[in-house]
């Protein structure tokens, strides 16, 4: 791995625990106390109470936005948490910190110096620690003490019964419509012949039998649809599996993100102890989280909040950008950054200095997201509203790149439990397809040459093999001028070097998978990328710059979202190409529509041979023909018409301007002449500039 000396300073923090014991989790299956699911109501009240009435849109969780709840793992899984206490291991962060606030965090003390010394306002947090340690403590001798009674037990008693006599008609009945209150101890007496078949499998049954029944089993317990839950009982043994089905029923902890750009950590978590609320620090691998166990004041409402203090976020949402380690003045793509966790983070980490492009192609979104760059006090950020697949032909040569790609969500179902049910095999086609796509274009935007940088984050907030290695595979496989390197994240789960009879570069064990029923924070993907040559110039001109074999086009998720302004005339050749593929595709030849003047634009009159499509009479034809070409007409109007109305909008150019005044030439894909930028100061015609770093970055010039 090839860290700078920046990179390494950043990353040396992470001292993670080793995963948890694997016997932890047997532990839960054997008979130790079940997780208790607050009901719908009862969070929602607590999430009002903790974040506020508006704070609803301002909680950075990636695609779901949607508040993560605060409770401790009560089944003494390892978790965050347990790090706390001992606080930072960088005392930089708590420069302007007072002395009490001190004492919680300072890291020349040990954990029971920063106890003693632990504020008045923060006793309870500490009790509240405490109670929990203990319970965890009796509950794992409890655990032990119940583990060995079982194996004894197992030793001696029969087989559970869980499949029965297939022509017993009550064994049947009972397997067809369980009560649920016995359906979980089936599941925990699936898991446990699951793991120990030979010895534990009822005369007769085959694994696919026990494994057919606890999918059923989970699907009526946790509401999930068959095909998710088969899909991600698979990527676990049955008895992780069960852990990570049990810990998407409980809520992630509250964490905040201090804002360094506006204040420390030691600070920001002194004036809200002040304000009676309860907290300590996320964990050593951060040195900017704050976990929130308790607030006497909403936290979306405090004067700090409104200052742009700190920003609610989750924690796994930290380490797509720890991983990509941004520094100062560097030139930085953030291609999906609605609503802006990451993007600010990567500000913050960058002092201000430089220039980040926070892309997103979902209009209503980057309201939220200029919104939180105006609050956190961020000025080095230009936002723009593009398809990423345009990058780079928007701009390219970025020092680094980060793609926190749209996904399934299956890392944050405790969030939005709809996606229990709501994804389908054709959303596990589609997603792919599109992260594939945007990947390659990522990878097309870093400028390999880049004297800093020259990486790529990928990240999903999903656990599924199908959006995170099988694109990364695919990534490498396409580009060549790429390779994997270690995240720099000392924690999570390795990457899948093979899965269910795939198998994967050997590098992408150095990928990270985080869960929540091992590090209690969302589900989360993330793979560092550095890219060694330049990109192939036909990867940069074409409408797909990141061009896949498959040639589809997958749309945006919100095509209402205008586009276009940026290079007219390539534009206007892309356009023609769109409606001549999409013509041939429907089966009509691209010439006769334009002799009948009905394909809504010029095409070029070179020869294109109509696909041959079934023979159907002749009037008939010419009806279907006619629709089909009033439907294109009106959908080309639909897309050049915006485009028209934004140019109308867009300042014209003056000819033989620049096209791009924020483009910065990559060292190798070499802008055309019209494309080299002269200066910072001009607004992107398709971008919100908020703050265009013109005087403090060098590299926001162009070379
Ligand atoms: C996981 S969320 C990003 C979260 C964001 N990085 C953060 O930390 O706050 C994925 C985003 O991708 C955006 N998106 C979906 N398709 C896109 C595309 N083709 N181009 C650019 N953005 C896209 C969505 O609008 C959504 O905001």
């Amino acid at each position: 791995m090839s860290l700078s000396s920046q990179e390494s300073e950043n990353l040396k923090i992470f001292l993670w625990n080793p995963p948890p014991n694997p016997s932890e989790d047997e532990k839960d299956l054997k008979g130790k106390k079940s997780a208790a699911v607050p009901p719908p109501a009862q969070k929602a009240k607590a999430k009002k109470e903790l974040f506020g009435d508006d704070s609803d849109d301002e909680i950075m969780d990636d695609e779901f936005d949607v508040e993560s709840g605060g409770e401790e793992m009560e089944d003494g899984r390892p978790s965050l948490k347990d790090d706390f206490l001992a606080g930072d291991s960088d005392s930089d962060v708590y420069d302007s910190g007072e002395e009490q606030a001190g004492h919680i965090f300072s890291e020349d003390e040990d954990e029971s110096d920063a106890e003693e010394k632990l504020t008045a306002a923060n006793i309870e947090g500490l009790s509240r620690k405490l109670d929990a340690q203990l319970a965890h403590e009796a509950a794992e001798a409890q655990a032990e003490m119940e583990e060995s009674a079982m194996q004894t037990n197992i030793a001696g008693e029969p087989k559970p019964h869980i499949l029965g006599d297939p022509d017993d008609e009550d064994d049947q009945a009972a397997l067809a419509a369980p009560d649920v209150t016995l359906l979980r101890t089936r599941i925990t007496d699936t898991v446990r012949v699951l793991e120990d078949f030979s010895n534990l499998a009822e005369e007769g049954r085959s694994r696919a039998d026990y494994t057919e029944q606890i999918l059923k089993d989970i699907c009526a317990y946790y509401g999930y649809s068959e095909f998710l839950a088969e899909k991600l009982f698979h990527l676990f043994s049955p008895s992780e599996a069960f852990s990570f089905f049990e810990a998407n029923e409980k809520e992630r902890p509250h964490v905040i993100r201090t804002n360094t750009l506006k204040t420390g950590r030691r600070e920001l978590a002194q004036a809200l102890i002040n304000r009676g609320v309860t907290l300590e620090p996320v964990g050593k691998w951060s040195k900017v989280g704050l976990q929130i166990f308790e607030s006497q004041v909403p936290l979306g409402a405090t004067p700090e909040y409104l200052a742009g203090h700190y920003i609610l976020q989750a924690a796994s949402s930290f380490l797509p950008v720890m991983a990509l380690a941004p520094q100062e003045n560097e030139r930085i793509l953030d291609m999906a950054a609605a609503p802006g966790g990451k993007t600010t983070y990567i500000s913050a980490l960058m002092k201000n200095t430089g220039c980040v492009f926070a892309n997103d192609a979902n209009r209503a979104r980057t309201k939220g997201l200029i919104g939180n760059i105006h609050r956190l006090g961020v000025k080095n950020t230009i936002v723009c509203n593009y398809d990423a697949k345009e990058f780079p032909k928007v701009i390219g040569g970025f020092d680094r790149v980060l793609l926190d790609a749209p996904c399934s969500g299956t890392g944050v179902i405790s969030k939005d439990p709809s996606v229990k049910t709501n994804k389908n095999a054709k959303d596990f086609m589609l997603l792919p397809h599109l992260q594939k796509q945007l990947l390659l274009c990522a990878i097309d935007s870093v400028d390999h040459a880049s004297s800093t940088g020259g990486y790529l984050v990928y990240s999903t907030c999903s656990v599924t093999v199908e959006e995170n290695e099988s694109v990364v595979e695919y990534a490498l496989r396409k580009r060549p001028n790429v390779k994997l390197v270690e995240t720099g994240l000392t924690f999570g789960r390795e990457g899948f070097t093979s899965y269910r009879g795939k198998t994967f570069n050997e590098k992408m064990k150095w990928t990270r998978r985080f869960y929540p029923h091992m590090y209690n924070v969302d589900g989360f993907f993330v793979a560092k990328f550095k890219k060694i040559g330049p990109t192939k110039a036909a990867a940069t001109n074409g409408v797909k710059a990141g061009g896949t074999p498959e040639d589809e086009e997958i749309g945006v998720d919100n095509d209402d979202v205008p586009f276009g302004g940026f290079d007219d005339e390539a534009d206007k050749e892309l356009m023609e190409k769109a409606v001549k593929k999409h013509l041939r595709k429907k089966g009509i030849n691209p010439k006769v529509a334009v002799a009948h003047g009905k394909a809504g634009g010029k095409v070029d009159g070179k020869a294109e041979e109509a696909p041959t499509t079934t023979e159907e009479p002749k009037a008939a034809k010419e009806e279907s023909t006619g629709k089909k070409e009033k439907a294109l007409e009106k959908k080309k109007e639909k897309i050049l018409g915006k485009k028209e109305k934004q140019e109308e909008r867009a300042p014209k150019k003056k000819e033989g301007a620049p096209k791009k005044s924020y483009n910065k030439p990559s060292s190798e894909t070499k802008p055309e002449p019209a494309k080299k930028a002269n200066g910072e100061s001009k607004k992107p015609e398709n971008g919100t500039a908020t703050s265009p770093s013109s005087t403090s970055s060098k590299k926001a010039q162009p070379k």
